[in-house]
């Protein structure tokens, strides 16, 4: 807003009577919301009605009619209590209301335009100085269904010269009022309040990887799950039988973000930790910093290359063979031949086994025809087939085979090798050479989310047989195709109303036939490849993390966002181009978010001294709220650490409203949740990541990552320093909405003091 420009405040009945007026327009669009939902019931009703002798065929069309039905009751009822947000008035007088879903009346006559339609775009974007035809721009503040207040941005001053009653100016309150409720542990959407800088994120047409780099707080997870509802929008056609992939963190934090994509009516996206991302292994355990430093390193995949080779072994000696009476020699060179064979197609180990054991085969095949006739024994070509049985099922045969080149799953191949300190030694390349020890471990440890990248590796390593899937996409084609024709046939018969259209029936039979969503079937598939892919907190990820990830969308179409600032992974990245650049080189963007809508001024501005006083690689943000307190700080003895964090939580549960976060080292968390269970006058205490299902959680910076609270206690800050580095107490510091607390007994790490304090 120009703010200069806009100091005018109408008297309160003007304001009541725009209200009104909004107010009236609000009602048709209910109205329509209510119709749809009613129809959309009676369909589901009648169809129900119609099941009785009805064939299998019959049955799976029904059962999608009513699962796009139900999909679609859910999505109006979902918006029946908020559903229209905001009003561009143009410069051709025409006047368009933006919501969180299109609408139109019977007639097609267009009442709502959904936020993510081109024509919606201005609403974020348009300003004084360009105003993109706009000359007012309207929110609508609402409580339920009822208008409570407005805020008009006049683009186009002209309007102010006559008078403009119509005209309503008020400050910044819908932006204000979105950020500064209480938290609930739930992300909701910001379609209302979406910022110009965020939108042109959300409606980038980057089709490669668009990186997101911004400090605490500037909104890169929102902006994210948005571009995605936008993405899936837009290309609705090319992405819905792909999928989006959302890859977070945590449990904890998919949990935190869950509501926003189905609250913007998305259903077509995965969701997942990384731990998950290697179909039959799922895995939240990580190992030690310098254990998972080494398997993220690059040079990884160097080692399991060689480690892969080297199971293509020639034997050391010449090896005797006893078949049907007769003595035959497999020779070393035989199989050294056969290898080279395998090899020469370059095709990955399992599939080139299959070369590997026919070559070997041909060349025993000789021996053995040499063998017989040196025993004076007629051997004519047309018995070579029997002479093949004869190879194929010694048992000797086939173990020698095995011992040259065996095949392996991911999963056998990498605990073998991680509880082999010779055969890690032998596949280390010399960047990992005097580290590769660290790696050891016994062959029945659990996994580990850093394993999971390695399992991708290998797999790519031992391959699959790509075949059946090849046969598998082209039979899924055609079907596709007969299956669009007969939804259209059956949508003429049952639907006139334009609810459902024949591609989404045509998707919903196929699933129902499939018995599968389309997440489950993407997450059972290493080698399903997703239209996009949105990754974050994406500094966390290793090099070898990357690789894996990038293989997920061949396309390499990425939203990546993140914080260098933020890293506390040992494998993790300070650098986007110098993670990212290997994959896509010159086809990386990088964008950067500058305002942070969380934490207030007076918190964020320690956080920042703290992380420069580390020499974190901090991005410059400026807060939307200065904030009513100053960060307090408490010392105490170490004794009395635990019992101070439990009077210091009680406290603020009495005065402040809303969720609390004790953010503490790792080795601290069982204590202080005893501490403050004990103490009765408190709600439950929940812990780790999980915790953002209750008011009150204790938990390390690395669950509070990507989270917000309005109250955050820290514990010991030098304790979080010491575990993952200055990174940790700068994510810690920077989850409050309005109050953080910190209470220490050793001294406070550089920069935590106000200034001209010391620490104490
Ligand atoms: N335009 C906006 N309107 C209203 N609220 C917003 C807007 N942008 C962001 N927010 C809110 O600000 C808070 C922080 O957003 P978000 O979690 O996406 O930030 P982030 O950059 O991912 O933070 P971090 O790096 O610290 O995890 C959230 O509560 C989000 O809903």
């Amino acid at each position: 807003m120009d703010e200069s420009e806009q100091q005018t405040v109408r008297t309160e009945a003007q304001v009541a009577r725009e209200i009104a007026r909004e107010q009236e327009y609000a009602d048709r669009l209910y109205e329509r919301v209510d119709e749809l939902i009613a129809q959309v019931e009676r369909n589901l009703d009648q169809i129900q009605g119609s099941q009785q002798a009805s064939t299998h065929q019959n049955r799976s069309e029904r059962d999608a009619f009513m699962a796009l039905y139900e999909d679609r009751l859910a999505l109006l009822r979902s918006v029946s209590r908020s559903v229209v947000f905001g009003r561009l008035d143009m410069d051709d007088a025409a006047r368009h209301y933006i919501g969180r879903i299109g609408l139109f009346t019977p007639e097609r006559e267009q009442l709502l335009v959904d936020w993510r339609a081109p024509a919606a775009s201005a609403f974020y974007r348009a300003t004084s100085t360009e105003r993109l035809g706009v000359r007012l721009r309207r929110h609508l503040i609402n409580r339920g269904r009822t208008v409570v207040g407005l805020e008009d941005d006049v683009l186009d001053q002209s309007m102010l010269e006559g008078g403009a009653e119509d005209v309503v100016l008020q400050g910044e309150g819908a932006l204000l009022a979105a950020v500064s409720g209480t938290r609930t542990g739930r992300m909701g959407d910001i379609v209302a309040t979406i910022q110009a800088e965020q939108d042109r994120i959300i409606r980038s047409e980057n089709r490669g990887v668009l990186v997101v780099q911004g400090g605490p707080g500037t909104g890169k997870t929102a902006v994210a799950l948005h571009r995605a509802a936008y993405l899936l929008y837009t290309h609705r056609r090319r992405l819905e039988h792909t999928g989006v992939l959302i890859m977070a963190p945590t449990p904890g934090f998919l949990r935190y973000i869950e509501r926003v994509l189905p609250s913007l009516g998305e259903s077509g996206v995965v969701m997942m930790t990384p731990g998950e991302m290697f179909p039959g292994v799922t895995t939240f355990a990580h190992d030690e910093d310098d254990v998972a430093r080494v398997k993220g390193d690059i040079a990884m995949a160097d080692l399991l290359a060689k480690a892969v080779k080297l199971r293509q072994v020639v034997p050391e000696k010449d090896v005797r063979l006893r078949i049907d009476g007769t003595d035959l020699v497999l020779t070393r060179d035989m199989v050294r031949s056969a290898r080279r064979e395998a090899r020469a197609t370059h095709r990955p180990h399992n599939a080139a086994r299959t070369v590997f054991v026919r070559a070997a085969m041909d060349r025993l095949v000789d021996a053995y025809e040499r063998a017989l006739k040196a025993e004076g024994r007629t051997v004519v070509p047309e018995d070579r087939p029997d002479l093949l049985s004869d190879l194929r099922h010694d048992p000797e045969v086939r173990r020698q085979l095995n011992l040259a080149w065996l095949p392996y799953t991911p999963q056998g191949f990498l605990r073998i090798l991680l509880s082999r300190p010779d055969r890690l030694r032998a596949a280390a390349p010399r960047a990992l050479a005097d580290r590769v020890s660290l790696l050891v471990r016994p062959k029945d440890a659990e996994w580990t989310v850093e394993d999971v990248p390695l399992l991708d590796e290998i797999a790519e390593l031992l391959g699959e047989d790509s075949a059946p899937a090849e046969a598998k996409a082209k039979d899924d084609a055609e079907r596709r195709r007969a299956d669009v024709e007969y939804a259209r046939k059956v949508i003429e018969n049952i639907d006139t109303s334009g609810i459902v259209r024949a591609e989404d029936l045509a998707d919903q039979v196929s699933r129902i036939r499939d018995g599968r969503t389309l997440a489950e079937r993407a997450s059972s598939e290493r080698s399903w490849t997703y239209g996009h892919v949105v990754v974050d907190e994406a500094q966390e990820h290793s090099p070898m993390s990357w690789r894996a990830l990038m293989r997920r969308a061949p396309t390499k179409s990425f939203t990546v966002v993140g914080d260098v600032a933020q890293t506390s992974s040992a494998g993790g990245t300070d650098s986007w181009t110098a993670a990212l650049s290997p994959y896509v080189q010159d086809r990386l963007e990088v964008e950067h978010l500058t305002v942070n809508y969380r934490t207030p001024a007076r918190i964020m501005d320690r956080a920042v001294a703290m992380a420069q006083a580390h020499s974190l690689p901090v991005t410059a943000v400026s807060s939307v709220r200065e904030g009513d307190e100053d960060p307090l700080l408490e010392r105490t003895e170490p004794g009395q650490l635990t019992a101070r964090i439990a009077a210091a939580v009680r406290a603020v549960h009495a005065r402040i409203p809303g969720r609390i976060a004790v953010i503490a080292a790792a080795e601290r968390l069982e204590d202080l949740a005893a501490a403050l269970r004990a103490d009765g006058d408190l709600p439950r205490i929940g812990t780790g990541s999980a915790g953002v299902d209750d008011e009150i959680a204790v938990m390390t910076a690395q669950d509070a990552k990507g989270l917000e609270f309005d109250t955050v206690v820290i514990v010991e800050p030098a304790e979080l320093i010491d575990a993952h580095g200055a990174g940790d107490l700068y994510v810690a510091m920077s989850r409050s909405t309005q109050h953080l607390g910190v209470v220490h007994a050793r001294e406070l790490p550089a920069g935590m003091a106000p200034e001209g304090a010391d620490g104490a």
